[in-house]
């Protein structure tokens, strides 16, 4: 039967949109990716502060969720902490697959691949950035995506679940409606983009081993980042 977004629907599409596009790192920082030497340090360095900048815009996106800012504020502070990596990888990965703004891809790859990360994570990082590339996720599912993995009930420490899962499902319903309307001749695109999150779940485990060695190596983080993912 024919799949039609309703009404509220288009209102919560436009609402996620609008604050994916409004919260975005500022060009002064990604700019920085062209300027600054190319040195391992260098790199960490750079690749901390657009990591930290990132935080802080993914903080005023997921603000503008509807309903996250009635949760419980113990759990929005559980649910930030517990996405904040997987949103960070989706995001990222947009630069690669959009392929904008030209030139700060080939730079970005540069960076991150020679800013301390060991080759054994260097490869599921990549392999991820491919996996989403070649999905060509239009901005509205780039931003649905966003919302429902920060909105994932089973993160640690989260007391009221039901409560999240209340506010992921319209967001699940609304994403899977827009994958039929946008990519009709791919029926498994729906499944295609589910399965990305489960790749990220596997890159958190990835990214904790990272943070390990680039402490271990006497790597400082912000203090952002060291509250977010409960370093020093
Ligand atoms: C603390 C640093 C070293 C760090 O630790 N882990 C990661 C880390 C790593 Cl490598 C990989 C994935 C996730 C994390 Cl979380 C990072 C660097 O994290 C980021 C790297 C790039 C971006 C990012 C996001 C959007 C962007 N737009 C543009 C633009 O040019 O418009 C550039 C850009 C960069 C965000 C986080």
């Amino acid at each position: 039967e024919k799949v039609e977004i309703t009404k509220e629907q288009e209102a919560l599409m436009k609402l996620i949109v609008d604050a994916y596009n409004k919260h975005q790192i500022p060009q002064d920082v990604t700019k920085k990716l062209l300027q600054e030497q190319y040195s391992t340090e260098e790199n960490f360095i750079l690749l901390t502060e657009i990591a930290t900048s990132q935080v802080q815009v993914l903080v005023e996106f997921t603000k503008n969720i509807p309903g996250f800012l009635s949760l419980d504020h113990e759990d929005q502070i559980a649910l930030l902490k517990g996405s904040a990596v997987e949103a960070m990888f989706l995001r990222s990965a947009q630069v690669f697959s959009r392929k904008m703004p030209i030139g700060h891809t080939e730079v970005l790859e540069e960076r991150i691949r020679k800013s301390g990360i060991s080759e054994e994570f260097i490869t599921p990082l990549f392999n991820f950035y491919k996996s989403v590339g070649e999905l060509h996720m239009s901005l509205e599912e780039q931003a649905l995506l966003t919302a429902v993995t920060i909105l994932t009930p089973d993160r640690p420490y989260v007391k009221d679940q039901q409560t999240v899962e209340l506010l992921q499902e319209p967001m699940v319903d609304l994403l899977k409606k827009l994958c039929v309307l946008q990519h009709p001749q791919e029926p498994q695109y729906f499944a295609r983009l589910l399965g990305r999150l489960t790749e990220l779940r596997t890159l958190n485990h990835y990214h904790a081993e990272m943070l390990t060695s680039w402490r271990v190596n006497d790597h400082k983080f912000t203090p952002l980042l060291c509250e977010i993912w409960d370093v020093q």
